[in-house]
């Protein structure tokens, strides 16, 4: 008897926890306000746009033909570099002469535009990009020839021309037909454009940075810079595009982990040779990953802020993490994008070892790049590894390494963000596109612009399917002439949302770009 009293209690209890449980889901899934935009729609019609045919793509490919690679810091092609310099001087003539623009060439190939507004009160933004390039490997894999700026079924093949530019030139194509319409701006802003940002921007972006504290530059509104995309079919559950504005950006952390061995006659092997202590050591790394930190970051707010736009049973468990955690963070962890927003990531892009076939292998070395969660650290990142390994003959050397970095405000009355919002909106409209702050999983030159603005943002208007992250540094980097046309056009909106001295409401768009 009293088995089944105490048998029916713990029923009662356990089946008002489950109710308790059930209310609070509800909740939080219906009634708590999904996060709803400060802007309005309902303002007149912006037919301000820029249609790209013609000499607007022709100028695109040109720029796509250039092949200005920077291999390692300081190690680029100068002579390609030089030839894009002097392509984007001679292409855009209403930047190159106009009397609201200054320009100059900084480092030898970057450029540094003032484009000067009317009303001094209103402190200056910056748009910047790169125009170098990563090597281009696996060429015979290619549909089309890397440096050909070809269209094949509507897409500009090439490299370059999602990293980055897309930025460089779409920046330019919008403030050439901008110049070109009489536009007066009343906000001024600066246009940066590095030549070494894929091996970290120690002459370019540094020197632009310096630049501009020469010319008393001591403030900026916000800063925009490459970084995370839209994505389309990509982010689990959502079946509108998400465009990610990358208002925090991850830490790097470049390690050579290396092993001597005496070596000799390869008839005479040890039990274990460095090629196999040291490929002991990438497996461990490769199939142990960095703790997850999904629920401790930026990334927690990129769900809040999509998850009304989710399918049900995301939205359901979207909006209760403190519940699903451990779910959504199995769930993210299946796919490489979305892995890299939750965690540390390892990635293990170098393995040198052996000297010729009947040698045995004297020293074996491999490097290892991690982009660090923002709430972890490098300490945290090296320590994790070496507590792996645990391999004492392993030599640990930091080939470069910096914290995340400075995580940038979102709210509904930061001027910077919800400005890209807001020009993100108008762009792509017609897709019901979802905008979202978000973490950057790579890196960009925007650490050499900390001291100038709190308000940083990584955000390309690239427009991404499943099949295209790989494309980033990888073969048959593409871009849709559709895309690049938006492209030119997010920068036109942008240009034109940042020269109001504050937030304006959505300008509902009837056009698809
Ligand atoms: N943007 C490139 C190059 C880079 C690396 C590290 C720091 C800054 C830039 C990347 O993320 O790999
Ligand atoms: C994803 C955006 C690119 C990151 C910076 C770079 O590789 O140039
Ligand atoms: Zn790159
Ligand atoms: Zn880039």
């Amino acid at each position: 008897m009293a088995a089944r009293r105490f048998v029916s209690s713990v029923c009662g209890f356990l089946s008002s926890i489950f109710a308790l449980l059930l209310i609070i889901v509800i909740t939080r899934t219906f009634v708590l306000a999904p996060r709803k935009h400060s802007a309005e729609p309902c303002q007149p019609q912006d037919t301000d746009f820029i249609k790209v045919e013609g000499e607007l793509l022709e100028r695109f490919q040109a720029a796509i033909r250039f092949q200005g690679v920077s291999y390692t810091p300081h190690v680029y092609n100068g002579e390609e570099l030089a030839k894009t310099r002097d392509f984007i001087i001679k292409s855009y003539p209403k930047v190159h002469s106009s009397p609201l623009v200054e320009y100059e060439v900084v480092a030898n190939y970057s450029l540094l535009y003032t484009v000067r507004g009317s009303d001094a009160l209103l402190t200056p933004f910056l748009l910047m990009g790169h125009f170098d390039v990563v090597p281009v490997e696996n060429r015979e894999k290619w549909e089309e020839d890397p440096f050909g700026g070809n269209v094949k079924n509507g897409f500009i093949y090439g490299r370059g021309t999602i990293d980055n530019k897309q930025t460089v030139f779409g920046i330019l194509e919008s403030v050439e037909y901008l110049l070109k319409n009489g536009f007066q701006p009343k906000r001024s802003f600066y246009l940066a454009f590095g030549h070494d940002e894929e091996t970290g921007g120690l002459e370019g972006a540094a020197g632009l940075a310096e630049r501009l504290r020469e010319k008393g530059v001591e403030k900026l509104e916000f800063v925009l810079d490459e970084g995370m995309t839209v994505l389309d079919g990509i982010v689990p559950g959502l079946d509108k595009p998400v465009a990610l504005i990358g208002s925090s950006e991850k830490g790097s952390l470049t390690l050579k982990m290396s092993i001597n061995c005496t070596g000799g006659h390869s008839s005479m092997p040890e039990k274990e040779s460095c090629i196999g202590a040291m490929a002991r050591a990438v497996s461990l790394l490769e199939n142990n990953p960095q703790p997850s930190m999904f629920g401790t970051g930026p990334e927690k707010a990129t769900f809040e802020h999509i998850a009304h736009k989710m399918a049900l049973p995301f939205r359901v468990v979207m909006s209760n993490l403190w519940l699903f955690t451990p779910a959504v963070s199995w769930m993210l962890s299946r796919k490489p994008t979305t892995n890299a927003i939750i965690r540390t990531t390892t990635a293990v892009t170098m393995f040198n070892a052996g000297v010729k076939v009947n040698v045995i292998a004297p020293y074996a070395e491999v490097v290892v790049n991690h982009r660090i969660h923002p709430s972890s650290t490098v300490q945290e990142t090296l320590n994790y590894d070496k507590q792996l390994v645990n391999d004492p003959r392993i030599q640990w050397d930091i080939i470069a390494a910096y914290e995340p970095l400075p995580k940038s405000p979102y709210g509904d009355t930061d001027f910077g963000y919800q400005t890209i919002r807001m020009s993100a909106e108008q762009v792509w409209a017609y897709a019901g596109v979802v905008v979202a702050p978000a973490t950057l999983i790579a890196n960009t030159d925007t650490r050499h612009y900390l001291n100038f603005s709190e308000n940083i943002y990584r955000f390309s208007p690239t427009y991404m399917y499943p099949d295209d992250p790989p494309r980033f540094h990888g073969v048959n980097e593409r871009i849709s002439v559709k895309n690049w046309e938006q492209a030119v056009n997010f920068y036109l909106h942008l240009i034109k949302n940042a020269d109001e001295a504050k937030l304006q409401p959505l300008h509902s768009h009837g056009h698809e770009l």
